[in-house]
Protein backbone atom coordinates (compact mmCIF):
# COMPACT_ATOMS: atom_id res chain seq x y z
CA UNK A 1 0.00 0.00 0.00
CA UNK A 2 1.37 3.67 -0.54
CA UNK A 3 -0.86 5.68 2.34
CA UNK A 4 -1.97 4.39 5.70
CA UNK A 5 -3.60 6.01 8.04
CA UNK A 6 -3.92 4.38 11.38
CA UNK A 7 -6.29 5.87 14.14
CA UNK A 8 -6.54 9.36 12.82
CA UNK A 9 -7.69 11.97 15.27
CA UNK A 10 -7.07 15.91 14.62
CA UNK A 11 -7.96 18.97 16.69
CA UNK A 12 -8.28 22.46 15.71
CA UNK A 13 -7.88 24.50 19.11
CA UNK A 14 -9.32 22.08 21.25
CA UNK A 15 -12.32 21.25 18.60
CA UNK A 16 -12.01 17.57 17.21
CA UNK A 17 -12.26 17.52 13.23
CA UNK A 18 -10.70 14.93 12.16
CA UNK A 19 -12.03 11.33 14.69
CA UNK A 20 -10.39 8.11 14.21
CA UNK A 21 -9.95 7.70 10.34
CA UNK A 22 -8.08 4.60 9.27
CA UNK A 23 -7.45 4.00 5.59
CA UNK A 24 -5.03 2.41 2.86
CA UNK A 25 -4.65 3.44 -0.31
CA UNK A 26 -3.33 1.00 -2.40
CA UNK A 27 -0.33 2.08 -5.46
CA UNK A 28 -2.01 2.55 -8.87
CA UNK A 29 -5.57 3.24 -7.35
CA UNK A 30 -7.72 6.71 -7.88
CA UNK A 31 -8.83 7.00 -4.65
CA UNK A 32 -11.51 9.27 -3.39
CA UNK A 33 -12.91 11.06 -0.26
CA UNK A 34 -16.39 11.68 -0.61
CA UNK A 35 -18.54 14.08 1.97
CA UNK A 36 -20.15 17.66 2.16
CA UNK A 37 -17.98 20.49 2.93
CA UNK A 38 -16.36 20.78 6.39
CA UNK A 39 -16.79 17.36 6.66
CA UNK A 40 -12.46 16.87 7.08
CA UNK A 41 -11.75 16.01 3.96
CA UNK A 42 -8.81 19.00 3.19
CA UNK A 43 -7.74 18.57 6.64
CA UNK A 44 -7.37 14.20 5.59
CA UNK A 45 -5.26 15.40 2.74
CA UNK A 46 -3.35 17.71 4.10
CA UNK A 47 -2.19 15.28 6.49
CA UNK A 48 -0.76 13.13 4.32
CA UNK A 49 0.53 15.48 1.47
CA UNK A 50 2.95 16.31 5.17
CA UNK A 51 1.16 20.02 4.90
CA UNK A 52 -0.41 19.10 8.25
CA UNK A 53 0.29 16.68 11.29
CA UNK A 54 -2.33 14.53 12.93
CA UNK A 55 -2.96 14.90 16.75
CA UNK A 56 -3.37 11.54 17.63
CA UNK A 57 -2.63 8.14 15.32
CA UNK A 58 -0.10 7.85 12.57
CA UNK A 59 -0.01 8.15 8.70
CA UNK A 60 2.56 6.70 6.36
CA UNK A 61 3.46 7.89 2.78
CA UNK A 62 5.69 5.18 0.79
CA UNK A 63 6.90 3.66 3.45
CA UNK A 64 7.43 6.70 5.99
CA UNK A 65 5.57 8.48 8.60
CA UNK A 66 4.81 11.92 7.59
CA UNK A 67 5.28 14.41 7.78
CA UNK A 68 8.70 14.07 6.09
CA UNK A 69 10.63 16.29 3.67
CA UNK A 70 12.37 13.64 1.70
CA UNK A 71 8.96 11.99 1.33
CA UNK A 72 7.00 15.37 0.84
CA UNK A 73 9.13 15.83 -2.73
CA UNK A 74 7.79 12.50 -3.80
CA UNK A 75 3.86 13.89 -3.13
CA UNK A 76 2.02 16.08 -5.73
CA UNK A 77 0.03 18.61 -4.45
CA UNK A 78 -3.21 20.59 -5.65
CA UNK A 79 -4.93 22.34 -3.26
CA UNK A 80 -8.62 24.19 -3.47
CA UNK A 81 -7.08 27.55 -4.11
CA UNK A 82 -4.66 28.28 -7.13
CA UNK A 83 -1.34 29.54 -5.47
CA UNK A 84 -0.09 31.07 -8.62
CA UNK A 85 1.76 34.49 -9.75
CA UNK A 86 -1.03 36.72 -11.35
CA UNK A 87 1.65 39.06 -12.84
CA UNK A 88 4.18 36.24 -13.73
CA UNK A 89 3.26 33.91 -17.18
CA UNK A 90 2.13 30.24 -17.05
CA UNK A 91 5.56 29.37 -18.36
CA UNK A 92 6.72 31.74 -15.14
CA UNK A 93 4.66 30.05 -13.01
CA UNK A 94 5.87 26.85 -14.24
CA UNK A 95 9.39 27.93 -14.21
CA UNK A 96 9.21 29.42 -10.31
CA UNK A 97 7.70 25.41 -9.12
CA UNK A 98 10.22 23.55 -10.90
CA UNK A 99 12.98 25.66 -9.21
CA UNK A 100 11.20 25.04 -6.35
CA UNK A 101 11.45 21.83 -7.07
CA UNK A 102 15.23 21.22 -7.63
CA UNK A 103 14.67 20.65 -11.76
CA UNK A 104 17.35 22.63 -13.64
CA UNK A 105 18.22 23.10 -16.94
CA UNK A 106 17.32 21.24 -19.66
CA UNK A 107 15.19 18.72 -17.92
CA UNK A 108 13.46 21.78 -16.49
CA UNK A 109 13.03 22.96 -19.37
CA UNK A 110 12.09 19.90 -21.19
CA UNK A 111 9.79 18.98 -18.26
CA UNK A 112 7.43 21.97 -18.43
CA UNK A 113 6.91 21.53 -22.05
CA UNK A 114 5.59 18.00 -21.41
CA UNK A 115 3.12 19.63 -18.41
CA UNK A 116 1.69 22.18 -20.31
CA UNK A 117 1.20 20.00 -23.37
CA UNK A 118 -1.00 17.79 -20.91
CA UNK A 119 -2.86 20.21 -19.68
CA UNK A 120 -3.04 21.68 -23.18
CA UNK A 121 -2.02 25.22 -22.31
CA UNK A 122 1.27 25.04 -24.47
CA UNK A 123 -0.41 27.58 -26.97
CA UNK A 124 -1.25 30.16 -23.57
CA UNK A 125 2.29 29.44 -22.25
CA UNK A 126 2.83 33.27 -22.54
CA UNK A 127 -0.08 34.89 -21.21
CA UNK A 128 -0.32 36.68 -17.95
CA UNK A 129 -1.90 34.37 -14.71
CA UNK A 130 -4.25 37.43 -14.22
CA UNK A 131 -5.62 37.25 -17.87
CA UNK A 132 -6.58 33.09 -17.01
CA UNK A 133 -9.92 32.08 -16.94
CA UNK A 134 -10.95 29.90 -13.83
CA UNK A 135 -10.83 26.51 -15.36
CA UNK A 136 -6.92 27.45 -17.25
CA UNK A 137 -5.43 28.57 -13.50
CA UNK A 138 -6.96 24.90 -12.47
CA UNK A 139 -5.37 23.34 -15.25
CA UNK A 140 -2.12 25.14 -14.46
CA UNK A 141 -1.99 24.30 -11.06
CA UNK A 142 -2.03 20.34 -11.90
CA UNK A 143 0.50 21.19 -14.02
CA UNK A 144 2.91 22.62 -11.96
CA UNK A 145 1.88 19.49 -9.21
CA UNK A 146 3.02 16.98 -11.41
CA UNK A 147 6.37 18.73 -12.28
CA UNK A 148 8.18 16.45 -9.88
CA UNK A 149 6.89 13.20 -11.60
CA UNK A 150 5.10 12.52 -8.12
CA UNK A 151 4.78 8.72 -7.28
CA UNK A 152 1.52 9.92 -5.31
CA UNK A 153 -0.90 12.95 -6.26
CA UNK A 154 -3.38 14.73 -4.01
CA UNK A 155 -5.48 16.82 -5.33
CA UNK A 156 -8.56 19.01 -3.47
CA UNK A 157 -11.69 19.43 -5.33
CA UNK A 158 -9.48 19.82 -8.33
CA UNK A 159 -12.62 20.28 -10.91
CA UNK A 160 -14.43 23.14 -8.98
CA UNK A 161 -15.56 26.20 -11.09
CA UNK A 162 -14.81 23.81 -13.85
CA UNK A 163 -16.83 23.76 -16.56
CA UNK A 164 -18.41 19.57 -17.72
CA UNK A 165 -16.22 19.24 -20.80
CA UNK A 166 -13.30 20.23 -19.16
CA UNK A 167 -14.15 18.55 -16.24
CA UNK A 168 -14.22 15.20 -18.22
CA UNK A 169 -10.99 16.13 -20.09
CA UNK A 170 -9.16 15.90 -16.17
CA UNK A 171 -10.45 12.84 -15.50
CA UNK A 172 -9.14 11.48 -18.77
CA UNK A 173 -5.94 13.08 -17.46
CA UNK A 174 -6.21 11.62 -13.89
CA UNK A 175 -6.98 8.48 -15.51
CA UNK A 176 -3.49 8.93 -17.98
CA UNK A 177 -1.77 9.86 -14.80
CA UNK A 178 -2.63 7.00 -13.02
CA UNK A 179 -2.22 4.52 -15.70
CA UNK A 180 1.70 5.61 -15.57
CA UNK A 181 1.49 4.10 -12.23
CA UNK A 182 0.87 7.60 -9.93
CA UNK A 183 -1.28 6.61 -7.13
CA UNK A 184 -3.74 9.40 -6.76
CA UNK A 185 -6.03 10.76 -4.06
CA UNK A 186 -8.72 13.51 -4.61
CA UNK A 187 -11.61 14.55 -2.78
CA UNK A 188 -14.83 15.74 -4.44
CA UNK A 189 -18.47 16.68 -2.75
CA UNK A 190 -19.51 15.69 -6.71
CA UNK A 191 -21.32 12.35 -7.12
CA UNK A 192 -20.56 11.41 -10.70
CA UNK A 193 -16.79 12.25 -9.93
CA UNK A 194 -17.11 9.87 -7.48
CA UNK A 195 -17.92 7.19 -9.53
CA UNK A 196 -15.22 7.66 -11.66
CA UNK A 197 -13.24 6.59 -8.39
CA UNK A 198 -11.80 3.42 -7.84
CA UNK A 199 -12.57 3.33 -4.46
CA UNK A 200 -13.77 5.65 -1.68
CA UNK A 201 -13.91 6.85 1.41
CA UNK A 202 -17.57 9.04 2.68
CA UNK A 203 -16.45 11.09 5.19
CA UNK A 204 -18.58 12.87 7.26
CA UNK A 205 -18.31 15.00 10.44
CA UNK A 206 -14.36 13.99 10.10
CA UNK A 207 -15.60 10.18 10.89
CA UNK A 208 -14.74 7.60 7.81
CA UNK A 209 -18.29 6.47 7.54
CA UNK A 210 -17.79 3.96 4.56
CA UNK A 211 -15.39 2.81 2.11
CA UNK A 212 -15.00 0.54 -0.61
CA UNK A 213 -15.49 0.35 -5.25
CA UNK A 214 -18.99 2.64 -5.62
CA UNK A 215 -20.28 -0.56 -6.59
CA UNK A 216 -19.84 -2.19 -3.46
CA UNK A 217 -20.72 1.37 -1.78
CA UNK A 218 -23.90 0.59 -3.90
CA UNK A 219 -24.69 -3.09 -3.36
CA UNK A 220 -24.03 -2.77 0.46
CA UNK A 221 -26.90 -0.43 0.98
CA UNK A 222 -28.83 -1.76 -1.92
CA UNK A 223 -28.89 1.97 -3.32
CA UNK A 224 -28.88 2.88 -7.60
CA UNK A 225 -26.73 5.78 -6.59
CA UNK A 226 -23.82 6.48 -4.48
CA UNK A 227 -26.26 9.77 -2.78
CA UNK A 228 -28.43 6.90 -1.75
CA UNK A 229 -25.48 4.82 -0.52
CA UNK A 230 -24.29 8.05 1.12
CA UNK A 231 -27.59 8.93 2.68
CA UNK A 232 -28.15 4.82 3.77
CA UNK A 233 -24.67 5.31 5.17
CA UNK A 234 -25.62 8.33 7.85
CA UNK A 235 -24.16 10.99 5.43
CA UNK A 236 -26.43 13.96 4.83
CA UNK A 237 -26.54 15.79 1.60
CA UNK A 238 -22.93 16.41 -0.09
N1 LIG B 1 -6.91 25.88 10.41
C1 LIG B 1 -8.08 25.58 10.96
N2 LIG B 1 -8.43 26.07 12.16
C2 LIG B 1 -9.62 25.76 12.75
N3 LIG B 1 -10.56 24.96 12.18
C3 LIG B 1 -10.28 24.45 10.98
C4 LIG B 1 -9.04 24.73 10.30
N4 LIG B 1 -9.05 24.06 9.12
C5 LIG B 1 -10.23 23.41 9.07
N5 LIG B 1 -10.97 23.63 10.16
C6 LIG B 1 -12.30 23.06 10.47
O1 LIG B 1 -12.22 21.66 10.26
C7 LIG B 1 -13.44 21.17 9.71
C8 LIG B 1 -13.14 20.39 8.45
O2 LIG B 1 -12.71 21.28 7.42
P1 LIG B 1 -12.18 20.82 6.00
O3 LIG B 1 -11.74 22.03 5.26
O4 LIG B 1 -11.21 19.73 6.20
O5 LIG B 1 -13.49 20.22 5.33
P2 LIG B 1 -13.77 19.82 3.83
O6 LIG B 1 -14.51 18.53 3.89
O7 LIG B 1 -12.52 19.84 3.07
O8 LIG B 1 -14.73 20.95 3.31
P3 LIG B 1 -14.74 21.75 1.92
O9 LIG B 1 -15.27 20.80 0.91
O10 LIG B 1 -15.65 22.90 2.18
O11 LIG B 1 -13.33 22.17 1.68
C9 LIG B 1 -14.34 22.36 9.51
O12 LIG B 1 -15.23 22.43 10.59
C10 LIG B 1 -13.39 23.53 9.53
O13 LIG B 1 -14.02 24.67 10.01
Amino acid sequence: MVIQLQHVYKQFHKKEVIHDVSLTVNEGEIFGMLGPSGAGKTTIVKMIAGIDTATKGEIHVLGVRMPNLQTMARIGFMAQSDALYGELTALENLDFFASIYGLKGKKKKQRIDEVLELVNLTDDRKKAIHQFSGGMKRRLSLAASLLHEPEVLILDEPTVGIDPLLRQAIWEELERIRQKGTTIVVTTHVMDEAEKCMRLAMIRNGQLIAIGSPEQLKKQTNALTLEQAFLQFGGVQA
